[in-house]
């Protein structure tokens, strides 16, 4: 796989001198050959096969064998299906195909292109053939087999030389227990090979693997969890298969990565000795919010986020309960700050910010597209809640969806859903997408500039049409939704470069509304006491010393809002119970820099990424608790100091026993 990297002359060069010093003078090129590659020839080599063979591998079975195999395989067929379905979308017309094998080889099925499919006939390479690596030499369906791991197999590379034309990337499927049970594989033509592919396979995998641990879970508690909660929902999210009585009854394979441990140290054990929790506090928690997200320790310094998932009927908790589990989103912030945010709640005096919200008003409930542009982290996503709130759709659903947050290959079925029923003609699954759940309310696409060229003309059939058919299906269904866009990039441009279709530019600019940047704000000082007020929630309210405020008026914040917003939350955690003023000690040194405001480029702030909004570093604030933020800031402020506790809590502003306090050491 080494190969990918240098260019396919030098690789054709190297394989040549590498097929020449291994069969014709029996060396071992291994400077020459992917290790894992030079292995299965060593493994071909055992088996007594001949590079030059052209007709090993055995008579692929007839239709009726095949069926009953199949039959024997209807699980991961079930699941694989669709995946398959939209793995092909992406890689359709490119001279390939999209194979699933069993866990012996034998091919299950496969989905690609007649001009290709009818090349890969010619060896065999379709259902009901084996393509064990004892049969048909080194190739990727094969060698991931022998391996257990993914597999690259580029042209010469194969063993038998008549599969030299071939390009395959193979990645293992494992069932929830753990065992190999299949492979799914894109194989093309030798030329066509593209990098990409071997991880769009393994994704792939990676959802077949989903799929099949939920559906096998299907009636037992699952428990997702990840050390990222951004990372919740995902492919790489792990899954515990958990008894009402507490019991793990199965783990996945990202699961025992994330913690770290053998299946052995997790199944059967007590749900709490595998995460620093109890079940029943889970439990208790999803009962009162299904979305809610739990916070918990596990081992040391790491923290996993866990969502109670599935249709299985929650068994009430025995035992003690755990209120006091921290819950991650939505915040008590959010809780307390959603209610009540509109356009008017929005205004805080700025004359620019007050001229879009007079201009966004105008088109309240009238469905008109609105594009709101502006840098990163200047509230486009809370303007588009705002709006969402003070129209007639505010009872329906708010659904949100950030296209460059998601790998390429799943905006398709995150925006339009799949089928799952329609593959196999029996039960009824799959999942609905976005844009169905936003039917009766606001549909909020953010970064719509790194959507796909090919899914822009899908959704611009929707926005005309007025209905969506999801992957797999052939119904369409009619949806209502009101569609609010936002980029940071200039889409115009982007138009002109011809990486955004025109046509769709035109549609989504019903109403466009820049958002100014907060640097070029009237309204610092209100906005920044407006957030201080959301922040401090139920403690006494907070202010702030007029050097703090004046310094805050003149930094340029190049994270914008985001970036304030974090500052002010380290601010107040700073703060002992009984202080509620913000002075200059509370704020990073960098607002006090000699001349910050117009250096300050654009913005660069990854979403959600604190620390890329300057050099100020703050720790990942996404869920902490204040008194976390807290704690964490007086460690940094120690460690600055080498250790001095008077230097620290010099440096910050507070007290020696405050910062004892706040270190956790009264
Ligand atoms: N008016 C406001 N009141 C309170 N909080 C706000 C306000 N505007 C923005 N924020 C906060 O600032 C942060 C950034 O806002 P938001 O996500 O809306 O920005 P964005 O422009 O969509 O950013 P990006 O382009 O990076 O996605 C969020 O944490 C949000 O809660």
């Amino acid at each position: 796989m080494g190969q990918a990297l240098i260019s396919a002359e030098q690789h054709g060069r190297q394989l040549a001198k590498a097929r020449q010093l291994f069969f014709d003078r029996g060396d071992r090129p291994a400077e020459l050959i992917d290790p894992m590659v030079l292995r299965s020839w060593e493994r071909c080599r055992r088996f007594g096969l001949s590079e030059a063979e052209g007709h090993v591998g055995g008579e692929s079975l007839d239709r009726a064998t095949l069926h009953t195999e199949q039959e024997r395989n209807h699980l991961l067929l079930r699941q694989s299906r669709p995946i398959m379905e939209q793995l092909y979308e992406q890689i359709r017309e490119s001279g390939s195909m999209v194979i699933l094998a069993d866990q012996n080889g034998l091919i299950l099925e496969s989905v690609g292109d007649a001009d290709f499919v009818s090349r890969a006939d010619r060896v065999a390479l379709m259902a009901g053939a084996s393509w064990d690596e004892n049969l048909r030499g080194t190739n990727a369906i094969g060698t991931t087999i022998a391996e257990e791991a993914p597999s690259a197999i580029l042209g010469s590379e194969h063993f038998l030389e008549h599969n030299g034309f071939l390009t395959c990337c193979a990645s293992p499927i494992f069932g929830a227990d753990g065992r190999l049970i299949g492979v799914l594989d894109i194989s093309s033509d030798y030329r066509n090979h593209q990098r990409h592919t071997l991880g769009l396979v393994r994704l792939s995998s990676q959802l077949v693997e989903k799929r099949l641990f939920e559906s096998q879970h299907a009636r037992d508690i699952l428990v997702c969890f990840h050390s990222r909660v951004d990372y919740l929902g995902s492919p790489g999210e792990g899954m515990a298969a958990v008894s009402p009585d507490g019991q793990v009854l199965a783990i996945n394979r990202a699961g025992l990565q994330l913690l770290g441990i053998r299946r052995v140290d997790a199944v059967r054990r007590d749900f709490s000795l595998v995460f620093e929790t109890t079940l029943a506090g889970v439990i208790d928690r999803a009962r009162r919010d299904p979305q809610a997200i739990c916070e918990v320790p596990a081992g040391r310094d790491r923290t996993f986020f866990l969502r109670l998932r599935g249709q299985a009927p929650l068994p009430r908790a025995l035992g003690r309960t755990y209120d006091d589990l921290p819950t991650a989103a939505p915040s008590r912030r959010e809780a307390a700050r959603t209610p009540a945010l509109t356009l008017d709640t929005l205004n805080t005096g700025d004359a620019q910010l007050q001229a879009a919200i007079d201009r966004s008003r105008r088109v309240l409930g009238r469905d008109i597209p609105i594009l709101i542009q502006g840098e990163s982290g200047a509230g486009k996503e809370i303007f588009a809640k705002a709006f969402h709130n003070s129209g007639p759709r505010r009872d329906g659903p708010f659904v949100a969806l950030n296209c460059a947050a998601i790998p390429e290959n799943l905006i398709e079925s995150e925006l339009f859903g799949y089928q799952g029923g329609a593959f196999t003609g029996a039960r009824k699954e799959g999942a609905p997408g976005k844009i169905q759940q936003a039917h009766g309310g606001t549909l909020f696409l953010d970064e719509i500039g790194d959507m796909p060229l090919h899914l822009q003309a899908r959704l611009l059939r929707v926005l005309q049409e007025r209905s969506i058919t999801p992957l797999g299906s052939t119904k369409a269904i009619q949806v209502d939704i009101s569609l609010l866009c936002a980029t940071h990039r200039r889409l115009r441009e982007e138009v002109a470069r011809g990486s955004f279709r025109e046509d769709l530019y035109y549609r989504l600019n019903g109403l466009c509304i820049t958002l100014p940047a907060l640097r070029e704000r009237g309204d610092i000082r209100q906005l920044a006491q407006r957030l201080a007020d959301l922040e401090a929630g139920q403690r006494a309210p907070v202010a702030f010393s007029e050097r703090a405020m004046t310094a805050i008026e003149r930094y340029a914040w190049p994270g914008n809002i985001r970036q304030m917003n974090n500052v002010i939350r380290v601010a107040i955690a700073l703060l002992d119970e009984n202080e509620a003023l913000i002075t200059e000690s509370h704020l990073p040194e960098e607002l006090f820099d000699a001349a910050p405001a117009a250096t300050h480029a654009a913005p660069v702030a990854v979403p959600g990424d604190a620390t890329a909004a300057g050099s100020y570093a703050l720790p990942p604030l996404a869920g902490a608790s204040l008194d976390e933020i807290g704690r964490q800031a007086a460690l940094r402020a120690l460690d600055a100091a080498g250790g001095n506790v008077s230097a620290a809590a010099r440096q910050l502003g507070i007290s020696r026993n405050t910062l004892y306090r706040k270190l956790g050491r009264l």
